[in-house]
């Protein structure tokens, strides 16, 4: 049994892949023999989560989820707890596992309920796992609601009840309450859904116990973004070995942005970093980056550099972007720059034509931005992060980094990426212009562009992972790497 984290590599499986893998696994080995394994990882993480707890309350619903639950029940009353199952569906339909290890659960004595214990020392929510069609409803839902708010802790098996194991999206119920309390141990595979959308929230922490299988050759749906390798550099080095950034934005009045940008990049280790502003009356000089360069946008030898173009950058950006797209040797394109092309289909073209020249491109789009680009709504791209990510690389012919909870990263040719380092305290204005300019960093140092992308969004998550909570994190500091002033 694993604990998912920061530093995890694994690969994700969806529901189609999860199937097919129980489906050999189950054919190799004696009847029943997966979910009794289920049920004692289920009943091991629960014992190890509540030491002390006396009832556990388990939800059952009517499906091979609900069959673990029943195993685990008679797990932990053998092991003297007191476990009490509520049950969602008719005994005579349970599929033939889960009628066995309803039978186990009886014949160990477990306490059948009809409604849920008043009090509990902890949760388990076995209603629903991958087979999961509907939201849930009646005495699921209340029992759902019920679990989700309680003080006591909740592990859901196999996936919180409710959520869509392949894209995140819930349908379960309200998320307000802290997810501190809330665990989840997935089961045969990881699935993306837990990382990504809604997933972090209802999942909480995810274990994974992978009941003594492999996935065999089956092609994960994505993986999670694992730690970058350590940028060590050669004592036989110079500026100029780690490259140029310019970055191409601050419209008046949002000379921030781009200023953020090219803090990160130059933090990010940039060898040399230009800004250049696209407002005439711009000061080029900032007293706080002394080591930055101000050259007017037509003045930058674009060949030569990788371009963050776009924050900040107004409705101002539309002029420069054609020279940008047609020359940039890299470029990352962020905010205006985005909704520009968006509007634009010439641009589009220019954009497509950038990967057929060898030139490397990553797009930082947030949901709203990946909408206007795919001409859908944010909805439609947060029903299916990776499907909208995986979409968009493929009509640009280049990388794609849909930020968010779960940010995705997606190029043509790549196993999608999802990052699960990072926190809602990135949420304040400007993190998105840091990411830009650290990705552009990478870039410049000679990464690839998916390597770029994939090193960038994982630092930045760990920054915010890192943050003293008792320091304001702001995008300036956020972009220095320090909360210290
Ligand atoms: N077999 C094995 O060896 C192993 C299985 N494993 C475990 O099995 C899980 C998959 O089991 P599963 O395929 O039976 O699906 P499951 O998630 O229990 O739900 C299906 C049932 O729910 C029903 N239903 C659906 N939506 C509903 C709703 N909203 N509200 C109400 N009902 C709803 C649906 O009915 P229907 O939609 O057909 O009306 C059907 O009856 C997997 O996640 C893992 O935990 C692991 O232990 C590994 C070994
Ligand atoms: N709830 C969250 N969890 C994790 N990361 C988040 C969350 N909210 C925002 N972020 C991250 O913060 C950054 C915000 O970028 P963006 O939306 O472009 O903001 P801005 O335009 O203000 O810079 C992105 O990297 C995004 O992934
Ligand atoms: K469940």
């Amino acid at each position: 049994m694993q604990r998912i984290t920061a530093e995890t590599d694994a690969p994700l499986f969806d529901i189609a892949a999860t199937r097919r893998i129980e489906h050999v696994a189950a054919a190799a080995l004696p009847p029943h023999t997966l979910m009794q394994r289920a049920g004692r990882a289920v009943a091991r993480l629960a014992m190890a989560l509540a030491t002390d707890a006396r009832t556990v309350w388990i939800a059952c619903g009517p499906g091979n989820n609900g069959g673990d639950g029943f195993e685990a029940a008679a797990q932990l009353q053998r092991h003297g707890f007191h476990p009490v199952v509520t049950h969602a569906g008719d005994t005579e339909r349970l599929p033939a596992d889960a009628r066995a290890s309803f039978e186990r659960a009886r014949a160990e004595g477990v306490t059948f309920a009809d409604s849920p214990p008043t009090v509990c020392d902890l949760a388990i929510d076995a209603l629903l796992g991958i087979g999961a069609r509907r939201p849930p409803g009646g005495a699921m839902a209340e029992w759902l609601a019920r679990m989700h708010t309680s003080a006591a802790p909740l592990l859901s098996v196999d996936l919180p009840s409710g959520l869509n194991a392949d894209t995140g999206t819930w349908g379960g119920p309200s998320l307000a309450a802290p997810t501190d309390r809330r665990f989840c141990l997935t089961l045969l595979t990881r699935k993306p859904g837990l990382f990504t959308a809604q997933g972090r929230d209802a999942a909480g922490e995810v274990w994974f116990d992978d009941l003594g299988c492999t996935a065999g050759d089956e092609a994960p749906a994505a993986r999670l973004n694992e730690r970058p390798e350590d940028r060590s550099r050669a004592h036989a080095s110079h500026k100029g070995s780690y490259g140029d950034v310019a970055v191409v934005g601050g419209a008046p009045g949002m000379a921030g942005a781009a200023l953020l940008a090219a803090s990160a990049a130059l933090h990010a280790g940039a060898g040399r970093v230009y800004v250049a502003p696209l407002d005439e009356t711009a000061v080029m000089l900032d007293m706080r980056h002394p080591e930055l360069m101000f050259r007017r946008p037509d003045a930058l030898e674009m060949a030569q550099l990788s371009v963050v173009c776009g924050c900040g950058g107004d409705d101002a950006v539309r002029a420069v972007l054609p020279r940008v797209l047609s020359t940039a040797g890299a470029l990352v394109l962020d905010a205006d720059a985005l909704n520009a092309i968006a509007r634009d289909a010439s641009l589009q073209t220019l954009l497509r034509q950038r990967a057929a020249r060898g030139r490397r491109t990553v797009l930082t789009p947030h949901p709203l931005e990946a909408a206007r680009l795919l001409g859908v709504d944010t909805t439609q791209v947060q029903a299916d992060r990776l499907q909208a990510a995986a979409a968009l690389a493929d009509r640009f012919a280049c990388t794609v980094v849909l930020k968010g909870s779960g940010t995705v990263i997606a190029s043509p040719g790549e196993t999608p990426r999802i990052n699960f380092g990072s926190n809602a305290r990135l949420a304040t204005a400007g993190t998105g212009d840091v990411l830009a300019g650290m990705v552009g960093a990478g870039l410049a140092a000679g990464s690839t562009a998916h390597a770029a992308a994939r090193a960038a969004v994982w630092r930045h998550g760990d920054r915010a992972d890192r943050w003293p909570a008792d320091q304001a994190l702001t995008a300036g500091a956020l972009a220095r790497g320090t909360p210290v002033r």
